[in-house]
């Protein structure tokens, strides 16, 4: 079996229109996605995420990390982050991520969401630092949670569960035309890690 045979379909586009996003399902299977989270765990230097709400600085309990090629400057929520270099194991995904998706990213975002009361509101990553339209890839270990995507006109919603070992692209115009969340649930008591690949435009 080649290493492709195994994934779901990843031509099929889940939004209906306005943009693309293609679910890879499960691509790092069980034993090994177990202990990618443990190093993930433990090797990502996890900070409170800080956020301008109305005005007030705001510490979130998600913690985040910002890596990346070089220390890249990122700014979200008006708060400037310097990317650290990459550590050994999200080198390795990085790579794996790349030869599953055929693109290369040059950072990555990582979130820790300690349980199901912490998630991520509505929100596009068009950021003025990302590349327009280059390709994000999400991948997820730990609790699996739902995400969801509404689009900014029509306000049509389209979710997914997302797997432990899963893998997620965003492309094209879809964070001009869709906001995606992940919305909290009382459901969940297990914490869940997720990595984002991203291109930083140097130019
Ligand atoms: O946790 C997730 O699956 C999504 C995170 C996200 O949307 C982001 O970091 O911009
Ligand atoms: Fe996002």
């Amino acid at each position: 079996m080649d290493l492709f045979s195994a994934f779901r379909n990843p031509e099929e586009n889940i939004l209906p229109y306005d943009g693309t996003v293609n679910y890879y399902g499960v691509c790092i299977h069980l034993e090994k996605a177990n202990e990618y989270y443990s190093r993930l765990m433990n090797n990502v230097r996890w900070e409170k995420d800080i956020a301008i709400i109305f005005g007030k600085r705001i510490e979130t309990k998600r913690k985040v990390a910002w890596y990346g090629d070089k220390a890249y400057e990122y700014t979200y929520s008006k708060n400037t982050k310097l990317a650290l270099p990459w550590n050994d194991v999200l080198l390795e995904l990085k790579n794996l991520t790349e030869l599953i998706t055929g693109v290369r990213y040059n950072s990555c975002l990582a979130n820790l969401y300690h349980d199901g009361n912490e998630g991520m509101a509505w929100h596009s990553d068009n950021e003025r630092d990302l590349k327009e339209n280059a390709a994000i890839a999400s991948l997820s270990f730990g609790a699996e949670r739902r995400f969801s995507f509404k689009h900014k006109n029509s306000g049509e919603k389209v979710s997914l569960l997302l797997e432990h070992g899963s893998i997620l692209v965003m492309k094209d115009v879809t964070q001009k035309n869709w906001l995606h969340r992940l919305p909290p649930t009382k459901k969940e008591l297990r914490p869940r890690i997720n990595l984002t690949f991203r291109t930083i435009d140097t130019q």
